[in-house]
């Protein structure tokens, strides 16, 4: 069973004569333990695609399977459950929260999925690797791009999701850091049996990737 598996989805935006499809009759697969790249022009539908991977947004038509669940099937209230119980996001706005300090963002996620996140060692080990652990007292206004970046990145990692979906994740990031989070996700794949899903246009991360898809005018392809 694939953790992952979208059958023919459609999405379409607008209204009437200015109705557009953004995704046409798309198909995808992921497995534990594999590493994603979706790629593709700007507007093509990717962050779409992965909303709709992620339950935050139906589709029009199709099946989005995750983890043996139809979840386009659910109720919103059961699609939060879902999401928290299962998926790690990695959003291109950061999403950290305004007036939480870094350790807060932390122990906000406590409140809300009280059991089974990162604890001890781990979790100290995850902060190391993003190099955050010296940010843990500030807020996110007071982070570079690149900092926040690495923290949502902490965080969405933090519930160990069986479900890892990023958008852009390395966009705020230099070599070296990209190199890290890079191996980071990889082996969080591997060997926590996660499956990861990563848009981006950044063809660093492409050897870190068992497959990638291309996203064009709707139409999605696997390239490897
Ligand atoms: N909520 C929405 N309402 C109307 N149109 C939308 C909505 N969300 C996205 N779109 C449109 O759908 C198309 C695909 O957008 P999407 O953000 O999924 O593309 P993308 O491939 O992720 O782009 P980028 O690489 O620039 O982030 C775009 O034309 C966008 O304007």
């Amino acid at each position: 069973m694939a953790s992952i598996e979208l059958k023919q989805i459609t999405k379409s935006f607008g209204t009437e004569e200015n109705r557009y499809r953004v995704l046409d009759n798309v198909n995808f697969t992921s497995d534990a333990g594999e590493v994603t790249i979706i790629t593709g022009p700007s507007g093509s539908g990717k962050s779409t695609l992965l909303t709709i991977m992620g339950a935050l947004r139906n589709p029009d038509a199709g099946e989005v399977w995750l983890d043996g669940t139809q979840v386009n099937q659910l109720s919103s209230r059961e699609q939060d459950h879902f999401r928290l119980d299962k998926i790690g996001f990695i959003l291109q706005a950061h999403t950290l929260v305004p007036f939480l300090t870094v350790n807060d963002q932390f122990r906000l996620v406590d409140q809300v999925k009280s059991k089974g996140n990162l604890e001890g060692q781990q979790f100290q080990q995850l902060l190391d690797t993003l190099d955050v652990s010296q940010l843990l007292n500030q807020y996110p206004a007071e982070l570079s791009g690149g900092q926040s970046q690495r923290v949502a990145i902490a965080r969405g990692l933090y519930t160990k999701p069986v479900i890892i979906l990023a958008d852009e994740p390395t966009a705020s990031l230099d070599e070296n850091r990209v190199f890290r989070v890079c191996k980071l996700l990889k082996t969080a794949a591997k060997e926590q049996r996660q499956a990861v899903v990563v848009v981006t246009h950044d063809e660093r991360m492409h050897q870190y990737a068992d497959h990638i898809y291309e996203l064009v005018d709707g139409h999605l392809t696997k390239q490897r």
